[in-house]
């Protein structure tokens, strides 16, 4: 594939699930080339009911609506910001001190205290009282995409030609998390200096993104252009993260995106979108793959707990002060 591509490529998931042979290879090789050459790929058949992710979007801008002293009811204080609600402009990207543009809220994976994943820092989600199925919504939707995620990891292991669970089972059980997120028109709120989403890379293994509300995703190509990047619906958008890339030795670079601000004339333009960003087991130690190590990439980066490398990447955008 040329890494001068102009679109994003597209792949079948239900190729991968239950197709022949040849189209198992073919997405293997679609799914893995796209990532490492261009940074994104879009997915169709990944089996996530339309219906589910719309009734998700009505209750998202439900919630997003109330008055703002009932939404900071549900920021988790000490939390930073991985369960509930995180304000207007507190997230800002790594190396800028300008908030981003944008409110949203996190529905994590709840694990009994006794599993041995569990981590009290992740703890118990919140649910906002005046949109009764939030809950059931989200957390529908979380499971459906924590599976098509599974299986795409799959896809990726066969693609480095290791053991097909060796990244799935990383995230199994994992730290993952559901973003939904809000950016408010930016004649009613606007940070100067602000953008809706500064350029930044996704912290985690790989992330699926639901087709977003309005325009304004944007991803920097391995050429060093932007190009943005409009998910049609029916299908699902992923970039690789940073923990990818130090488990795969940057074979696999992370993506640089972001969300930028409507032109001038569409300054009432409200966007919603809902990241779900696959992440380890917080004691899952990240460690290139034994074969990345390459001449073309000589240097593994130094192992780390999943943990560890969350907690620097919070810092650095401020979710821990
Ligand atoms: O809103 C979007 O489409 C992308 C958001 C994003 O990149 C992020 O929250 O990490
Ligand atoms: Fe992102």
């Amino acid at each position: 594939m040329s890494t001068s591509a102009r679109r994003v490529p597209l792949v079948h998931l239900a190729h991968y699930r239950s197709g022949t042979p040849q189209e198992r290879a073919r997405f293997v090789q679609v799914f893995g080339d796209a990532l490492k050459e261009f940074g994104f790929v879009s997915v169709e058949g990944h089996g996530i009911e339309d219906g589910l992710i719309r009734r998700t979007y009505a209750d998202v801008e439900r919630f997003f609506q109330l008055p703002e002293a009932v939404k900071q009811c549900y920021a988790v204080p000490g939390g930073a910001g991985q369960r509930g609600y995180t304000g207007y402009g507190q997230e800002h990207a790594k190396n800028r001190t300008v908030g981003d543009l944008k409110e949203f809220w996190h529905v994590g994976r709840e694990l009994s205290p006794t599993h041995p994943h569990f981590s009290p820092q992740y703890g118990p989600n919140v649910w906002p009282a005046e949109v009764p199925s939030f809950q059931e919504n989200t957390r529908m939707l979380f499971q459906a995409l924590d599976g098509a995620a599974a299986v795409m990891l799959q896809a990726l292991a066969e693609y480095f030609g290791v053991e097909r669970n060796t990244f799935s089972a990383m995230a199994q059980d994992g730290n993952s998390i559901l973003r939904l997120i809000h950016y408010p028109p930016l004649r009613e709120r606007f940070i100067p200096g602000g953008v809706r989403a500064a350029e930044h890379e996704d912290i985690n293994l790989i992330t699926l993104l639901c087709e977003g509300t309005a325009s304004g995703l944007e991803l920097l190509t391995r050429d060093g252009e932007w190009l943005p990047v409009d998910t049609l619906r029916g299908q699902i958008v992923v970039d690789s993260g940073d923990m990818l890339s130090r488990v795969t030795n940057n074979v696999i670079p992370a993506t640089t995106h972001r969300v930028v601000n409507p032109k001038s004339g569409e300054q009432d333009t409200t966007r919603y979108s809902m990241p779900f960003f696959v992440h380890p087991y917080p004691q899952c130690v990240l460690q290139p793959l034994p074969h990345t190590t390459t001449a073309e990439h000589p240097v593994p980066p130094p192992p780390i707990t999943a943990d560890a490398f969350l907690q620097q990447r919070l810092r650095e955008i401020g979710l821990i002060k």
